[in-house]
């Protein structure tokens, strides 16, 4: 089940925290979250997923900045939400996506247990302006049936800020080659 507005308020402080709250972003099944006026853009032409990659940092200034397609932009949100017994769903906002802003990458599912600032997977389909600030997603609340066994990953867990894909710490450099070798790439097929 999705919790409504008021079961969301209701639980403020307890399995729900988000930092700052401002009562005017409570929907009545979600709750905006705003754009922080940082933003992150992979500087490498090609990721790779093995390895960390470079990054250079913006800072979105009072007038907006115009975002383009075809290119990612890693931002974050403003609030700082933690959620207990619940699992918490990052989303678009209608309005925002009418605009043809996508706000995350396919993972929207947050982990039971999560806290920290939310990263957001930013890419836009024709070049739009954007500003900090922005009541720019939302987040949703389900309640589970099962033992709970909280989020405790040291890639995403008590974020500072936004993070880049942290995938090459779950990387066994050997086993990773050893995948590649039998996929028939490097050259020989094992
Ligand atoms: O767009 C998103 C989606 C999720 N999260 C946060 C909440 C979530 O609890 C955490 C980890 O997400 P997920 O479990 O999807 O990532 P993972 O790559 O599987 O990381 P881990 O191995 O730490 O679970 O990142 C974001 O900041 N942005």
């Amino acid at each position: 089940m999705i919790l409504t507005g008021k079961e969301i308020k209701k639980r403020l402080g307890t399995d729900i925290i988000i930092e700052p709250y401002h009562e005017k972003y409570l929907n009545p099944n979600s709750y905006n979250l705003c754009l922080h006026n940082e933003l992150m853009v992979y500087e490498e032409i090609v990721l790779d997923m093995a390895r960390p990659n470079r990054l250079g940092k913006y800072v979105i200034p009072e007038e907006g900045m115009v975002l383009h397609p075809g290119q990612l932009y890693l931002g974050r949100t403003t609030e700082r939400t933690e959620t207990h017994n619940l699992v918490p769903l990052l989303e678009g906002r209608s309005s925002i996506g009418r605009l043809g802003i996508s706000v995350h990458a396919t993972a929207g599912v947050g982990d039971i247990g999560f806290c920290g600032y939310w990263t957001l997977e930013i890419t836009v389909a024709q070049p739009v302006r954007i500003y900090a600030g922005i009541p720019i997603c939302q987040i949703i609340y389900h309640t589970v049936e099962g033992e709970i066994v909280e989020y405790n990953s040291d890639k995403y867990q008590n974020n500072k800020g936004i993070q880049p894909s942290l995938l090459f710490k779950e990387l066994d450099p050997n086993e990773n080659r050893q995948m590649r070798l039998s996929f028939g790439e490097e050259g020989s097929r094992e």
